[in-house]
């Protein structure tokens, strides 16, 4: 059963890449289908609104809730999984993206302006799984990019997406604190030599010298993943 996305969105050009490389080989083979719907399809006005002033004052406009809701409709099943793409939401990580990698089906709902109406996450809540999820402490123009961020994240870990899944096993954030630096050829660069470690076809020194320049790349890039922390 392939894993089946829905994006929503005013912007479905934003979403192109995901014809491309990994993505689009994953849809190319079945194991993922993702379509795109232009929520201004969802509107009756004539001028396809999707905002409106916020209740209650303050700056910016507010995605109005009735076409989320025939758009959301369109596609929801009882086996669905609503994402909102939020600076409010929780944040988004690799064990996330792997319970979402084993989904039936997702919609990403992309809200613009302000947000989107709280009525629509209130009102799909008691039906369906709802995740209001966050992809870092900042604030995006929209949903869009860190729907992409999620939806990449999260297909490269469906089964048989990645060729080798042997390279999900020693990725940062797959282990405890971040990868290791990696290094290919040619032998010096500009001067700068690769660790003699890695030419010397000792695999278990080799070993030792990743995971403690893992450490040391942890320590220094993100303490507070380090055990204990
Ligand atoms: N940080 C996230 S997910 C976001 C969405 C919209 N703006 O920021």
């Amino acid at each position: 059963m392939p894993l089946r996305i829905d994006v929503i969105t005013i912007f479905p050009d934003y979403f192109a890449p995901l014809q491309l490389s990994l993505m689009g080989k994953a849809q190319q083979s079945g194991l993922v289908t993702i379509a795109i719907h232009d929520l201004r399809e969802f509107t009756s006005d004539r001028h396809r609104s999707v905002d409106d002033t916020p209740y209650g004052g303050g700056a910016g406009m507010v995605m109005t809730p009735e076409p989320w809701g025939q758009a959301i409709d369109a596609v929801v099943t009882d086996q669905s999984t609503l994402i909102v793409p939020t600076p409010a939401g929780k944040l988004f990580s690799q064990p996330v993206a792997a319970e979402l990698a084993h989904s039936t089906h997702l919609i990403f709902a992309c809200g613009r302006y302000e947000g989107i109406d709280q009525r629509v996450v209130e009102y799909y809540r008691p039906r369906i799984d709802v995740r209001e999820l966050s992809i870092g402490d900042y604030v995006l123009a929209g949903g869009d990019v860190a729907t992409l961020a999620m939806i990449e994240a999260s297909v490269r870990l469906v089964p048989g997406v990645l060729g080798n899944p042997e390279s999900l096993v020693e990725e940062s954030h797959q282990l405890p604190g971040v990868e290791y630096p990696s290094y290919t050829k040619p032998p010096t660069w500009r001067g700068l030599d690769v660790p003699e470690v890695l030419l010397s076809g000792h695999h278990d020194q080799i070993a030792r010298w990743r995971a403690e320049q893992s450490t040391i790349r942890t320590t220094h890039n993100r303490p507070d993943l380090l055990p204990g922390s």
